[in-house]
Order: structure tokens, then C-alpha cells, then sequence
């Protein structure tokens, strides 16, 4: 027998999340194993922005949390995945899993050689694929152009700043602290970054894309800051709508200054997005994550900016 404890969603969502919305419990796994079949032992969790939204998520009330996590195989009736085998699938908030049909539950090996694990649940999976899609499919970057990008610090943000250094933009972010400021500027390389907390996104605008010099926007938080951006984008410039996270606990529908005219004016190109649309072509993105991520390691020369999230150790967490 293998004991597995697992997160539970006690209560659904509703305003903000509370410790009583989740409950602790324990479940008995037999490892009385059938042909094909194999346990695995989690080494980390994700925790997404995309969970509070509910069972639209896929979080049903008395079931374990959703999610994605990297386990290792602990006892294992499947000759694809022998004990020690490292996998990542959607397993959600849970010690141990048995799985009964690996080619459906397991998405992949996870192996990333001497690179942390944690990678494939960052910037080599969901975060960075979102990332790396959802701005240059969408925003499609050029050289100079000036890129901004909301809910800067976070998994997403964060890595969508770099890229748009990588493509040679001027990127100017916004997060909630002035550590992460720092960090954004002296780390990661960002040509601006404000925090939204202490300054207007007008005023810090008008300074860092002064006359409406917007070519890009990646909005991970939705609400009146990205109302506010609109009005310093460029004529056709592109906007690439990832999250709302500014809304997500909300309990009623936003009101707000409406910002069709501003749009009809400028003429944006505004997309919204869920990126799994690119799965099928998931295998370009890690392959120039991992490229980049590779080039990070391999000097002191490398920009700072090139620091594609190898640091990411920890899961991104938010549950705002
Ligand atoms: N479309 C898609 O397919 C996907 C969309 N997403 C979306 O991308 C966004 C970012 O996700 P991810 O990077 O993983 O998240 P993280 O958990 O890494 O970061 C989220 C950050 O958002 C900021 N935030 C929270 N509340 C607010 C608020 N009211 N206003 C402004 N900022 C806020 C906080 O940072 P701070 O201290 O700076 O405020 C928080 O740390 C989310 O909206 C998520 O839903 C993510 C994956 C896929
Ligand atoms: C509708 C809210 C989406 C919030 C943006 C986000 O964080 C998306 C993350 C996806 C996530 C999708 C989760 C819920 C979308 C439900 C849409 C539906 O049609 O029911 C998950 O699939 C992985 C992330 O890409």
C-alpha cells in the first residue's frame, strides 16, 4: 500500500481564496500492480493563476486541485517508465498517483540532463510555451520596437520580457514591488520597470513610451491598467491578451471606461488566447527555450538579459 496525501478542493471559489477552500486528505494507493500500470511519487507541483478560475479549470468540489506536476516512478508494471523514470503529467495537488493508462495521463519523460527539473513546469513547459507562443505569434516582435508587459515578475511576464530583449526591443514591465523592479532592471535586463502600486501607468507611459510610442502589449492582468495602456499604443500596434488576473477574484462582471474607441483609433490588432491552440507545434518552443537557456550556461559573457528563467527553482505561484 502507498499512502497518498492529496489537496482537496473543500469549497468552491468564490471572492477570495481562503485556507477553507482546501482540505487535506489521505488516500490508500494498493501497489497490487496490473500489466501497464506504475505509481509515481511527486517532486514538484504547479500552482497557476488559471486554478481560481474554478471548474472551468477543471476543480471540482471534493476532488484534488488540477494541475500539472513532475513525479518520479516509485513501482512500475510499464517497460516504458521503469522505477526512477521521471515524468510530468496532469496529476494536480497529490503525493503519489497510480497510473492506469500511462499513454493518457503521462505527457511526457521529463528528463533535462544536469538542467533543474522544475524547468519542465517553467520556462520548458505551460509558463514558458505561453510565453514564447502567446507573444510572438500574437504581438509577432520586430527589432526596436517597444514592447510592455504586465504582471512583469511573474512566470509568464518575466520570460516574455526576455524574449522581447532577445528580438532587441526597448521592454518596459509592471509588477507589485520595487524588489521585483530591481530585479526586472539589473537581472533580467528590462529597459523600464515600474511598480504599478506607487506609479500611475499613465505617468510611467508617458516617460518610458513617451507620444503613444506602444508597439507591443503582453497583458497578463486585464482591468483599467490594460484600459490604460491602450490609450499609449502605437498606430496598429498589437496587443496579446494572456490573463486577467486583475479580475480573477472578482465576484461581478468589471465596469469600466470602454476602450473601443481608442482601439478603432489606433487601429490594434487585439487577440486573446488559451495556449494550448499551439500544442501541436509545443516542440518548437522548448527547443528554442532549452537553446537559449543553453547559451545562459555556457559563460559569463552572455548578456543578463539572456537569463531565460534557468534560475526558476521554485513553482510560480500566485492564487492572487
Ligand atoms: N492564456 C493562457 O493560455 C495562459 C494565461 N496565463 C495567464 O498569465 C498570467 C500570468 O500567469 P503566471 O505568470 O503564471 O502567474 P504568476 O503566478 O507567476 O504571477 C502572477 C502575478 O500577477 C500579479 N498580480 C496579482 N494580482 C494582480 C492584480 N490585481 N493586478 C496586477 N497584477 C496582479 C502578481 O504580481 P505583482 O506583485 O507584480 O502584482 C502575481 O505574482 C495570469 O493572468 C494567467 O492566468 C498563464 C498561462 C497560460
Ligand atoms: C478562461 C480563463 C483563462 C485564464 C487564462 C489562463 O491562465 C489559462 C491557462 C490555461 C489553462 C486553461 C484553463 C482554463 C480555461 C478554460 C477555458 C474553457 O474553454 O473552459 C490550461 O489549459 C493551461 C493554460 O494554458
Amino acid at each position: 500500500m502507498v499512502l497518498c496525501k492529496k489537496w482537496v478542493l473543500a469549497k468552491a471559489f468564490h471572492g477570495k481564496v481562503t485556507a477553507e477552500n482546501f482540505r487535506l486528505e489521505e488516500e490508500d494507493i494498493s501497489d497490487k500492480l496490473k500489466d501497464g500500470e506504475l505509481i509515481a511519487e511527486a517532486v514538484y507541483l504547479t500552482v497557476d493563476p488559471y486554478m481560481r478560475v474554478g471548474s472551468e479549470a477543471g476543480n471540482v468540489v471534493g476532488n484534488a486541485m488540477g494541475g500539472e506536476q513532475i513525479a518520479k516512478v516509485i513501482v512500475s508494471k510499464n517497460k516504458q517508465y521503469p522505477v526512477g523514470s521521471i515524468v510530468r503529467m496532469r496529476a494536480g495537488w497529490r503525493t503519489h498517483t497510480l497510473v492506469t493508462d500511462a499513454e493518457k495521463q503521462i505527457q511526457r519523460s521529463a528528463e533535462m540532463g544536469d538542467l533543474p527539473l522544475s524547468l519542465m513546469l517553467g520556462a520548458m513547459g505551460m509558463p514558458g510555451m505561453t510565453a514564447y507562443f502567446g507573444f510572438l505569434k500574437i504581438c509577432e516582435p520586430k527589432e526596436g520596437e517597444t514592447v510592455v508587459v504586465s504582471g512583469a515578475a511573474g512566470a509568464v511576464g518575466s520570460l516574455v520580457g526576455q524574449i522581447a530583449k532577445l528580438k532587441g526591443c526597448k521592454v518596459i514591465g509592471f509588477a507589485g514591488t520595487d524588489e521585483k523592479c530591481d530585479w526586472l532592471k539589473k537581472d533580467l535586463g528590462f529597459d523600464f520597470a515600474y511598480n504599478y502600486k506607487k506609479v500611475d501607468v499613465d505617468t510611467a507611459l508617458k516617460e518610458a513610451a513617451p507620444n503613444a510610442s506602444v508597439d507591443c502589449y503582453f497583458d497578463n492582468v486585464g482591468g483599467m491598467f490594460t484600459v490604460k495602456v491602450l490609450n499609449h499604443m502605437k498606430l496598429f500596434g498589437r496587443v496579446s491578451i494572456c490573463g486577467s488576473i486583475s479580475n480573477y477574484n472578482d465576484t461581478s462582471l468589471p465596469t469600466g471606461p470602454l476602450p473601443f474607441f481608442n482601439i478603432l483609433k489606433s487601429q490594434l490588432k487585439i487577440e486573446g488566447f488559451i495556449v494550448l491552440r499551439w500544442y501541436a507545434i509545443w516542440e518548437e518552443g522548448e527547443k528554442a527555450m532549452l537553446q537559449w537557456i543553453k547559451e545562459l550556461r555556457a559563460g559569463p559573457d552572455v548578456p543578463k538579459w539572456k537569463k531565460i528563467t534557468y534560475c526558476y527553482e521554485i513553482v510560480f505561484i500566485c492564487l492572487a
